[in-house]
């Protein structure tokens, strides 16, 4: 597993804003999409692309164009969707399945409740949004739908990491090519599995269910 944790005073700056409770609902919705486009630019760096010619004004030359079969960016229900925005804002041919987890608050264990992907990932890049990685379960369980149908590398997303988090995925990944793209790897978790220092429940902060 490659990890990767933002290390840039802007997005440690947009986070500090999101962590303070009193920040509202709108407000970190806002935050939440301008995390995600600057951490969509490191976790993109290898989506994969093939060369094309093309006619400028002046001349012939060579660029380069993102590749088929199209990256697919799968957003975990609810948390995650408050990162579609900024991600398909920077990727806008990707194709978005979705999966709805919740995590059991009592044992941390994640139930599935919602799978819209493609039954196909066979040669699939794949983008995995969650703004909260805690336990890991959750992230784990994702990406296990991923490789299963057949996705070659999944690359996810989060603003906020906990350690144990980090541990779980690459132990649970271990030999598969996975990519971890964090805005902040934080100190630990809390007896209620919440990642500490954090920001809360995304969810609820994000829709406003507090
Ligand atoms: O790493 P884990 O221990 O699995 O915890 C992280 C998960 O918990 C949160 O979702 P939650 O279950 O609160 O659902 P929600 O997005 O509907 O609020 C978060 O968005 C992750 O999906
Ligand atoms: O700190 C945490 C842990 C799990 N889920 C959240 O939304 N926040
Ligand atoms: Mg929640």
């Amino acid at each position: 597993m490659r990890l990767h944790v933002a290390n840039h005073p802007l997005i440690t700056h947009k986070l500090t804003v999101l962590r303070d409770k009193s920040t509202p609902s709108s407000v970190f919705r806002s935050l939440a999409t301008e995390l995600v486009t600057l951490l969509a630019y490191e976790a993109t760096r290898d989506v994969r692309v093939e060369e094309v010619t093309i006619e400028t004004p002046v001349t012939t030359t060579k660029g380069v164009m993102l590749s088929q079969p199209r990256p697919l960016v799968v957003p975990i229900l609810r948390a995650g969707l408050g990162m579609l925005d900024g991600m398909v804002t920077l990727l806008p041919s990707a194709e978005v399945g979705f999966l709805g987890m919740v995590r059991d608050e009592e044992t941390l264990q994640p139930a599935t409740y919602a799978e819209r992907l493609p039954d196909d990932l066979t040669g699939r890049q794949c983008f995995v949004l969650d703004p909260m990685l805690a336990t890991g379960g959750s992230l784990i369980a994702a990406i296990d739908f991923l490789f299963k149908r057949g996705a070659t590398d999944v690359t996810c997303v989060c603003l906020l990491g906990a350690p144990e988090g980090v541990t779980a995925v690459e132990a649970a990944t271990e030999g598969k090519s996975v990519t971890l793209v964090l805005g902040a790897l934080d100190e630990r978790l809390n007896e209620h599995g919440y990642i500490v220092p954090g920001l809360g429940d995304a969810g609820d902060r994000l829709y406003g269910t507090v």
